[in-house]
């Protein structure tokens, strides 16, 4: 088999997996190759900060598909790290020195976690999440531990406090939680749903210092105050895995540089998932994604497009957080909202948070209301998008709306 039927993919993660199998799907017929540097078979990462955490979720519920699938698919897992990209030559080197040639490359890369730039932050006992060694290692460390305290009010820091068992102290350097990523309703919704839970929240304090001896001991926040801690969780935050793309020439700017169709400068490399900084339609400029339903529809699309029916892409960004005992369902993007109108009962936890930009809807965040979050993504599949005029008419009732959509279209 020649090396114009090859498609290597580095990164064996969520988008690395779903793009071999995507390939497959499309009756690829060529050498697919998926080269991954962390042990194992392709796992997912969500039930790391949530089911197994808790230790609900055992490994094989982790796994994407297991050894037989990759056998019978034949596709090849490759286990190493690739070290550089030879462009002109077509070819990737691995660490040990193995190179190996391609048609298509997919840079499947995603992303590392940002670390926190203060004095004491290697001491023992100061951890991250983001792969399932960091899990174990999180898992062993709670159970000796006394004083939990988390850094950072994002999706997972707040998905581990939630299922680490046990009360914790959550930092949060900006005023409200889950700053980035959802509206003020929902921040101040989760940081009482949290209190309720027993944690303490601080927020408005970033750190400043970590103390300890033979392992960290206190936390320093940028007030003066010290937090006693023997377990410190950072969860400040990614930076996409860029490196390979970067040395290789190709454009990085936060994420290597693709355009419509996941393509980068060089027509025969894509890149996609957490690593990916792509033209989106519903922000209307570069964005990078950290989801699971960006990097799985990000893989169809690479596959489509080397399977020779490319399509722009186009999906519409979806999210999901299980904490606090209540599940957050995300549907669009919030970039550039100008209007939120709360739909529901807010006391008894079960509404949404409509977002409008110039008035018409670009984002539903929806608390333990799953039909809300089902009629939004419906609605967004839809044209025209739902104007703020015609959903007040519905009572900003999502499903009632659809149902009026459906009858005029
Ligand atoms: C704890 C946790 C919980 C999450 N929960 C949710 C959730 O509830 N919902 C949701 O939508 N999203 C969630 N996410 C985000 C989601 O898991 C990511 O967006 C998704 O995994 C991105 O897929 P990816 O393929 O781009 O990157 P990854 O899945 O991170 O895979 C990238 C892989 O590439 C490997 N790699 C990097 N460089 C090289 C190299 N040079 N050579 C070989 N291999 C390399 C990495 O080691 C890694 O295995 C969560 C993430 C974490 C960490």
């Amino acid at each position: 088999m020649g090396a114009e039927n090859t498609v290597l993919v580095v990164g064996s993660g969520q988008s690395g997996f779903q793009a071999v199998a995507s390939l497959r799907d499309r009756g690829f017929a060529g050498r697919v190759v998926l080269i991954g540097d962390e042990p194992g078979v392709p796992y997912q990462r969500p039930p790391l900060s949530k089911a197994y955490l808790a230790g609900t979720a055992g490994i094989e519920q982790l796994h994407l598909r297991g050894e037989d699938f990759f056998a019978e698919k034949d596709i090849e897992l490759v286990a190493g790290r690739v070290a550089a990209i030879d462009r002109p030559a077509s070819r990737v080197r691995l660490e040990d020195g193995t190179e190996l040639a391609y048609d298509h490359l997919v840079l499947a890369t995603g992303s590392r976690n940002r670390t926190l730039p203060v004095p004491g932050a290697d001491l023992p006992g100061v951890l991250t999440l983001r792969t399932r060694d960091d899990a174990d290692r999180l898992r062993a460390s709670l159970s000796d531990a006394e004083h939990v305290v988390v850094v950072g009010g994002g999706f997972i820091g707040l998905e581990f406090a939630s299922h680490a068992g046990r009360p914790v102290t959550i930092v949060e350097a900006q005023d409200r939680l889950l700053n980035r990523v959802a509206t003020p309703e929902i921040s101040a919704c989760f940081a009482d749903l949290h209190r309720e839970a027993g944690h303490t929240v601080l927020l408005g304090q970033g750190v400043s210092a970590l103390h300890g001896d033979s392992r960290v001991r206190e936390v320093e926040l940028s007030d003066g105050t010290r937090l006693p801690a023997d377990l410190v969780v950072v969860a400040v935050g990614v930076v996409p895995e860029t490196t390979l793309a970067a040395e290789a020439g190709l454009p990085v700017d936060n994420g290597v540089v693709v355009d419509a169709h996941l393509r980068t400068a060089d027509e025969r490399i894509f890149a996609i998932g957490d690593c990916a900084s792509f033209p989106c339609v519903q922000a209307g400029a570069a964005t990078r994604l950290e989801s699971v339903q960006n990097a799985v529809d990000q893989a169809r699309c690479v596959a489509a497009a080397i399977t020779g029916t490319p399509e722009p892409y186009a999906s519409l960004p979806w999210f999901w957080t299980d904490q606090a005992g209540a599940k957050l369902q995300i549907a669009g993007l919030l970039s550039g909202a100008d209007k939120t109108v709360v739909a529901g009962d807010r006391a008894a936890g079960k509404f949404s948070v409509l977002s409008f930009r110039d008035d018409v809807l670009i984002a539903v965040e929806s608390v333990n209301k799953p039909a809300d979050h089902i009629a939004a993504r419906r609605l967004f599949a839809a044209e025209p998008k739902p104007a703020y005029a015609d959903l007040e008419a519905s009572e900003f009732n999502l499903k009632e709306h659809l149902k009026v959509a459906s009858t005029r279209g």
